[in-house]
């Protein structure tokens, strides 16, 4: 099977972006980063694609005077790589309806909550103040509705009664970057997939509503 083109976008530390790498260079992912994209200068994501040789695109929102033109800026230079899969990887920004659309089926996004709980920002925080015994993270496919599109994978954690907004940040990490790479590793070998009927499939089966869910070995 040929190998799938990724391309990933960042805004910050990239320590899931450096798990996808890491796949693609044991053979787990039978892929290649073509390019990773940032909307932030200067980020630990933008030094982990150089030394790994990845090219490196710098693209600030704050240079466009709205969410559209940004996006088709974002858009451009992503197509000039022709991605079969693109990946948010700690990625900040809400994405335009036609950006969504673009690339649906084949986007991917990496949330630190078990979605539906917890969609957008401070999830740990809230985790916690909701006095939860379990948090976690997931992998969905990407939509328009923000942090509610179809569930690809989730890990659950236990919240431990010593834990605060950082311990449980780093244990969801763990988590992330083992998950992550499994769904690119899945959807590069054509076994994750979303089809129109909006219920997403492994190896032609339906996944339920939850997704796989991923259990610590
Ligand atoms: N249309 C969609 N866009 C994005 C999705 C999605 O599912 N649909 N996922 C997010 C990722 N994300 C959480 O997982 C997320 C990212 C950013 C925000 C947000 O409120 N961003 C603010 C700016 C915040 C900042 O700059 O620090 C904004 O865009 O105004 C919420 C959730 C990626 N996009
Ligand atoms: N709502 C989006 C969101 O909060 N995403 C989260 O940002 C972090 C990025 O870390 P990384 O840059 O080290 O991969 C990850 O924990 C990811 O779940």
């Amino acid at each position: 099977m040929a190998e799938k083109s990724i391309v990933v976008l960042i805004s910050g530390s990239g320590s899931n972006l450096q798990a996808i790498i890491d796949a693609i260079a044991s053979g787990q992912i039978n892929g290649r980063i073509a390019a990773v994209l940032s909307n932030k200068e200067g980020v630990f994501g933008l030094e982990r694609a150089q030394k790994a040789g990845i090219p490196q695109i710098v693209i600030s929102h704050k240079d466009f005077d709205d969410r559209e033109s940004f996006d088709a800026a974002m858009m451009q230079s992503i197509d000039a790589h022709n991605p079969d899969l693109i990946v948010l990887a700690g990625f900040m920004r809400i994405l335009t309806p036609e950006f969504v659309r673009h690339y649906q089926g084949r986007m991917f996004n990496i949330h630190p909550s078990l979605l539906p709980k917890y969609k957008g920002l401070h999830t740990h925080q809230r985790a916690l103040e909701a006095g939860d015994k379990q948090h976690g993270c997931t992998v969905h496919f990407v939509t328009e509705e923000l942090d509610g599109g179809p569930l690809a994978i989730q890990a659950p954690i236990d919240i431990l009664a010593t834990d605060c907004a950082d311990s449980l940040q780093q244990r969801i990490h763990r988590s992330e970057h083992q998950i992550y790479p499994l769904a690119v590793e899945w959807f590069c070998a054509d076994r994750l997939t979303l089809p129109v009927s909006g219920t997403v499939q492994l190896d032609g089966d339906n996944l339920p509503p939850e997704g796989y869910q991923f259990t610590q070995e």
